[in-house]
C-alpha cells in the first residue's frame, strides 16, 4: 500500500533526507519490546522514516515503552500491546517483525544454554505470526540464533506458511563488531570498512571473512587471528564485562536497527540491498548459513556464494560445521517434538 507523503511536512523530511517520494506504509512489531534489545530498538525504529505503524509487544510493561517512544517527533504511530491475548493485534498487519524475546547469557554460559527457555518462546511466537501475518519477514534476534532460526522454519512449515526468503537470523553484531575491531587495528575510518561474517552466530561458527576486508590494510597473520578471535568472541567480552546483568543489547539495538532498516529498504525496491544473515542455504551442505544475502521486495531474493577465502578461512569453514549441523539439528528436533 503506497500513499504519497510527498506534500506532508514528513514527506518533505524524506525528500531532504533522499528517500523516495512516494514511502509505502509500513508495520513493524517488536516481540519482547520491554527488554534490555527490545526498549533502545523500539527508540531506533521510531527513529526509522520507513516505519509507518510500530508495535511493541511483551508479557510485561509494554504499555510504558510505548508511551514513552510514542511521543517522539517521527513518521510511525506507536502501540504498546501486552499478554499473549493482544499478540494478535500487534502482529496483524505486519510487514517485519523482530524478535528479542527471551532471556541472555550470564557470565559462564554459553548460547546453547539458552536453548531451553528461549526455543519455547520463539516456538510460540512464529506459531502467533503463521497465523496472523503469515507473509511478515521475521528477523531473528533471540538466541541460540543458530537454532532458533531453524525452530522458526519448522512452525512455519507445519503451518504451510514457510517462505525461507522471508525467515532472517540477524548476524549484523558480528558484522558491527568485526567492522570497529578491524578499522581500530587498520587504523582506518570504520565508516569506510567492510567486513562480511559467515557461518553462524555463536563462538566458533561466527567466521569473519578479514581477507576480504575493505580497505586492505595487508594485517600480519596473527592480527588477523586476534581479529578473529576478538569478533568470536565479542558476546562474551560483553556478558562478562556486564558482569551478571546481561549481554549486548545496546550495540544489539544498533544492529538490529541497520538489519531491519535494509529489510525495509529491499521490500520497498531499494536496489543493491546486500547484508550478512544467517538463512536457508546452499552455500555450504548445512541447510542454514549466515552469509551475504540480497534483499529486496520479497525478503531474501538471494543468498550470495562466499568467494575466495584464506587457508585459514577455510580451516575456519570446516571447523565451524559439526557444531552448527549440530545447532541447526537440535532446534529442528525440538519444534518437531514438542
Ligand atoms: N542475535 C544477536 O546478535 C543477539 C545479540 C544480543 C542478544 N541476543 C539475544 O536476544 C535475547 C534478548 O536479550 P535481552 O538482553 O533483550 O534480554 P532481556 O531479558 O533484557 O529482554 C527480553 C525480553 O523478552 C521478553 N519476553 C520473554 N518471553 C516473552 C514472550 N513469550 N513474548 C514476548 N516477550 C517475551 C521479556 O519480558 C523481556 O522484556 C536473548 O536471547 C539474547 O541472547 C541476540
Ligand atoms: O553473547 C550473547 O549471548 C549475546 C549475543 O549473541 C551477542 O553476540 O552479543
Amino acid at each position: 500500500m503506497f500513499r504519497s507523503v510527498a506534500r506532508s511536512a514528513a514527506g518533505k523530511n524524506l525528500l531532504r533526507r533522499g528517500y523516495a517520494t512516494a514511502v509505502p506504509e509500513r508495520k513493524v512489531a517488536v516481540l519482547g519490546a520491554a527488554g534490555g534489545i527490545g526498549q533502545p530498538l523500539a527508540l531506533l525504529m521510531k527513529l526509522n522514516p520507513l516505519v509507518s505503524q510500530l508495535a511493541l509487544y511483551d508479557i510485561a510493561n509494554t504499555p510504558g515503552v510505548a508511551a514513552d517512544v510514542s511521543h517522539i517527533n517521527s513518521r510511525s504511530e506507536v502501540a504498546g500491546y501486552v499478554g499473549e491475548e493482544q499478540l494478535g493485534k500487534a502482529l496483524e498487519g505486519c510487514d517485519v517483525v523482530i524478535i528479542p524475546a527471551g532471556v541472555p547469557r550470564k557470565p559462564g554460559m554459553t548460547r546453547d544454554d539458552l536453548f531451553n527457555i528461549n526455543a519455547g518462546i520463539v516456538k510460540g511466537l512464529c506459531s502467533a505470526i503463521a497465523k496472523y501475518c503469515p507473509n511478515a519477514l521475521v528477523n531473528m534476534i533471540s538466541n541460540p540464533v543458530n537454532s532458533t532460526v531453524p525452530i522458526a522454519a519448522e512452525v512455519f512449515k507445519k503451518a504451510r506458511t514457510y517462505d525461507e526468503r522471508k525467515l532472517c537470523g540477524v548476524t549484523t553484531l558480528d558484522v558491527v563488531r568485526a567492522k570497529t575491531f578491524y578499522a581500530g587495528k587498520a587504523k582506518v575510518n570504520v565508516a569506510d570498512v567492510n567486513v562480511p561474517v559467515v557461518g553462524g552466530h555463536a563462538g566458533i561458527t561466527i567466521l569473519p571473512l578479514f581477507s576480504q576486508a575493505t580497505p586492505k590494510a595487508n594485517l600480519p597473520e596473527e592480527d588477523i587471528k586476534a581479529l578473529t578471535k576478538r569478533t568470536q568472541d565479542g558476546g562474551t567480552e560483553v556478558v562478562e564485562a556486564k558482569a551478571g546483568k546481561g549481554s549486548a543489547t545496546l550495540s544489539m539495538a544498533y544492529a538490529g536497527a541497520i538489519f531491519a532498516d535494509a529489510c525495509l529498504k529491499g521490500l520497498n525496491g531499494f536496489p543493491d540491498v546486500v547484508e550478512c544473515s544467517f538463512v536457508q542455504s546452499t552455500v555450504t551442505e548445512l541447510p542454514f548459513f549466515a552469509s551475504k544475502v540480497r534483499l529486496g521486495k520479497n525478503g531474501v531474493e538471494e543468498v550470495l556464494g562466499l568467494g575466495p577465502l584464506s587457508e585459514y578461512e577455510k580451516e575456519g569453514l570446516e571447523s565451524l560445521k559439526p557444531e552448527l549441523k549440530s545447532s541447526i539439528e537440535k532446534g529442528i528436533k525440538f519444534a518437531n517434538q514438542s
